[in-house]
């Protein structure tokens, strides 16, 4: 049986700052940044798993560092224990009584499992040959629940009942899947609506999107109230008052503030308002969600674990769950997330832009239509136009929808001219 036995970790940044690509109101100037992993086995025959976890820059180094940490407990043990029982390992790696002191389950070094246990997929899915999104929804109900840690989730959903509820999507399975390659998933483009952009790209950008056939647009809000009324009459003169719009302020308000900005807004009838307040307020989310009503509250890539989020849908705190698929500490507890949004009713429409996790997070999308949800009414899944152009089977967009992979793996595997190019300090970006 093959053991693992090496693991590499590297630091990669990408200059979005300089065009202001990817600011917002709580983070003017990101360098889309990975944490990046390459981890190999003993059998030179089999291929090396990738996995990154997602920062802006400072601090990239210590998600490096913290993998570097976290991977010697990978060292010298079965794939085997990895495939046949994904939940227990996942616990074990998580639960490293000294490592587990740094968290538990959240900041860097759950930053840290993320991309070792998203390289543990994608070495999986590259051996059985399929996508991601194919692997986890050809299991049966019962291997599905068994790559999950039920530990401190079981007042909300248990083994049991998520077998029995995943059971119920089972006959539809096959269609769903024709349907997804037929048309691919719907998403909705970040792109235009940047807080760094003038109001000139802005315009430009709503266009040109318009004409790729995105249909769906989501816009930064928060810095200032006059800026928003401005670029929001903006984009609503482009995309037409039918269209779906979404606001995200990425946690610069107070509870009482978020209410009085977001009642401010609501004439332009976003659909949902994303990060109105900090990320482990979850009573301030319930408040705001009453208040904002019906604007929705979305939350998720700032969400540290699968407790929180279980919190935020018990507490009827969010109308939209974001998980996130570096955040949470991998697929495994993505599956958790996700299992959890179906109990509640409460639609999943993952974070992505960043580097790299437009190319995860589509095989989440789909994995919840197929086999948890099934359905993607009133779920899009985010998307950026940036940095794809690094990986080697990136993303593919069609009238504003994701096509479905269909390289083995978790897509997330990055060029080698781009990892040596872009590797901090050293790279030829950064000299
Ligand atoms: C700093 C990131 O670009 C952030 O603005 C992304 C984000 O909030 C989103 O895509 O949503
Ligand atoms: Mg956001």
């Amino acid at each position: 049986m093959p053991k693992f036995s090496g693991i590499q970790a590297i630091d990669l940044r990408f200059p979005t700052s300089r065009l202001l690509d990817g600011s917002d109101a709580m983070n003017p100037d990101p360098d889309y940044s990975a944490a990046y992993v390459i981890l190999k086995t003993d059998d030179a025959a089999l291929p090396a798993g990738h996995g990154m976890t997602f920062t802006i820059g400072r601090g990239n180094e210590l998600c490096v560092a913290a993998i570097e940490s976290l991977g010697k407990l990978l060292i010298g043990r079965d794939l085997s224990e990895f495939t046949e029982a994904p939940g227990q390992f996942w616990r074990e790696l998580t639960g490293d009584s000294q490592l587990r002191w740094l968290g538990p389950e959240k900041g860097v070094i759950h930053l840290a499992t993320a991309a070792l246990v998203n390289a543990l997929w994608d070495l999986w899915a590259k051996i059985e040959q399929k996508p991601l999104w194919k692997l986890v929804t050809d299991f049966t109900p019962a291997q599905l629940v068994n790559c999950i840690d039920f530990r401190y989730l079981t007042d909300a959903l248990t083994p049991a009942e998520a077998i029995e509820r995943l059971e119920r999507k089972v006959a539809g399975k096959s269609a769903r899947v024709e349907q997804l390659l037929a048309t691919g998933y719907p998403a909705y483009t970040t792109s235009a609506g940047w807080l760094g952009y003038s109001d000139e790209k802005l315009r430009q950008l709503c266009r040109s999107n318009l004409a790729q056939g995105w249909e769906v647009f989501k816009v930064k809000v928060g810095r200032n109230l006059d800026d928003d009324l401005r670029r929001l009459t903006i984009i609503r003169e482009e995309i037409g008052p039918e269209r779906r719009l979404m606001i995200d302020a990425n946690q610069v308000w107070d509870v009482s503030t978020a209410i009085d900005w977001v009642r401010e807004l609501a004439k332009f009838h976003p659909w949902f308002i994303e990060e109105p307040t900090s990320p482990d307020d979850i009573l301030g989310h319930a408040a705001i969600a009453k208040a904002v009503h019906p604007i929705a509250v979305a939350t998720g890539e700032h969400c540290a674990n699968r407790v929180m989020f279980k919190q935020f849908l018990q507490a009827g705190a969010i109308g939209i769950c974001q998980i996130d698929s570096c955040r949470l500490g991998g697929v495994n507890e993505v599956l958790a997330v996700m299992l959890l949004a179906e109990k509640f009713g409460i639609p999943v429409c993952p974070h992505a832009g960043g580097v790299g996790l437009c190319e995860y997070v589509q095989h989440l999308s789909m994995i919840d239509f197929i086999a948890i949800s099934g359905s993607w009414e009133n779920r899009f899944c985010e998307h950026a136009d940036h940095l794809h152009e690094h990986f080697v089977h990136p993303i593919s967009m069609k009238n504003g929808r994701y096509q479905a992979p269909l390289a083995p793996g978790y897509s997330i595997e990055m060029l080698p001219e781009t990892i040596a190019a872009y590797r901090f300090p050293e790279g030829a970006i950064w000299a």
